[in-house]
């Protein structure tokens, strides 16, 4: 190889290794079914570090399942998962144990114990995969994520069924960073919030994120939470993720869905709801949304 050719071909090895490097989440050739139900098939996805990605597509289409299939809930028929370049699918060895307790899952409706407290709930994870932790370090962290979350402290000692629905969402989420992660599965976080209860949890979101330096997969059919505080879009259809981008980008292709969904008079209420924010930032800076 003349020696021009070679440092060529070493700059796209070096230019390879740094794109891996910045990749949090890479889904390779994904498929997976339900007996004659094929629900994916040669879907690709990378989430890159340090984004908040959100995941939208219609009812069925997946979004769950592709959460479920990257945390090793279901095992796919087909395909590769790599998570900060650890290969997950089958891996039970302690590699794949050390890159499962880098990240934090908010399920669908907060999934808490109903008969532990807040601040048990929290405990949960910390006493999974860190037995020899004392109970007062304990409670201490627990407390510590419940305030991170907007919670007042008065919101250890309650039970789930004591606390509204956006206080039960903050709970999961304080569970969810319980580990101090560096990735976050949040699965439909602000439905069956009102609008006002969704935006504060959208902040408190994108606050985590900036602060903690956080990558985020955020499964939502939530027009506010894409508009305001997602990074790119990942568009589930047709089995696969048809297109992934920015807003502006997804709205530049002509899919029928991805224009009937961002350009339906919801998404458009939504873009005029960001721009007057964004107005409104410009004009009062402390007052923005961050
Ligand atoms: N354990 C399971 N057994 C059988 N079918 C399943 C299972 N889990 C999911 N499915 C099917 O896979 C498809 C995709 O489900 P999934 O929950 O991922 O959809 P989704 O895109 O998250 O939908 P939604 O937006 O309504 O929450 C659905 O048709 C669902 O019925």
């Amino acid at each position: 190889m003349a020696p021009e050719e070679e440092v060529a071909a070493e700059e796209a090895r070096v230019g390879e290794a740094v794109e891996q490097n910045d990749i949090a989440i890479s889904v390779r050739g994904l498929k997976n079914s339900f007996g004659d139900q094929v629900v994916h098939e040669g879907l690709d996805l990378d989430v890159r570090k340090g984004e908040i990605l959100g995941v939208v597509g219609g009812s069925g289409t997946g979004k769950s399942v592709l959460m479920r299939s990257i945390i090793g809930l279901q095992t796919p028929d087909e395909g590769e998962i790599h998570v900060f370049g650890e290969s997950m699918i089958g891996r039970l060895d302690d590699e794949a144990l050390a890159i499962r307790k880098r990240w934090g899952v908010l399920f669908q409706g907060g999934a808490l114990f109903s008969t532990l407290t807040v601040a048990e709930n929290v405990e949960v994870p910390i006493r999974e995969y860190y037995p020899h932790i004392g109970a007062e370090l304990r409670d201490e962290i627990a407390a510590y994520k419940i305030r991170m979350t907007g919670l007042p402290a008065e919101a250890g000692p309650k039970y789930p069924a004591e606390l509204s629905g956006g206080m039960k969402k903050r709970a999961g989420l304080a569970r969810a960073l319980a580990l101090d992660p560096d990735l976050l599965f949040l699965d439909e976080p602000t439905a069956g919030l009102d609008p006002i209860g969704a935006a504060a949890f959208d902040d408190q979101t994108r606050k985590l994120q900036q602060t903690l330096g956080l990558t985020v997969f955020l499964i939502t059919h939530d027009l506010d939470t894409l508009f305001s505080i997602c990074d790119r879009v990942a568009v589930l259809a047709d089995r696969k993720v048809i297109a992934v981008g920015t807003i502006d980008e997804l709205l530049a292709t002509d899919h029928p869905w991805i224009q009937e969904y961002f350009n339906g008079p919801r998404g458009r209420a939504a873009t005029a709801a960001v721009a007057r924010e964004s107005g409104k930032a410009a004009a009062h800076p402390s007052d923005g949304r961050q």
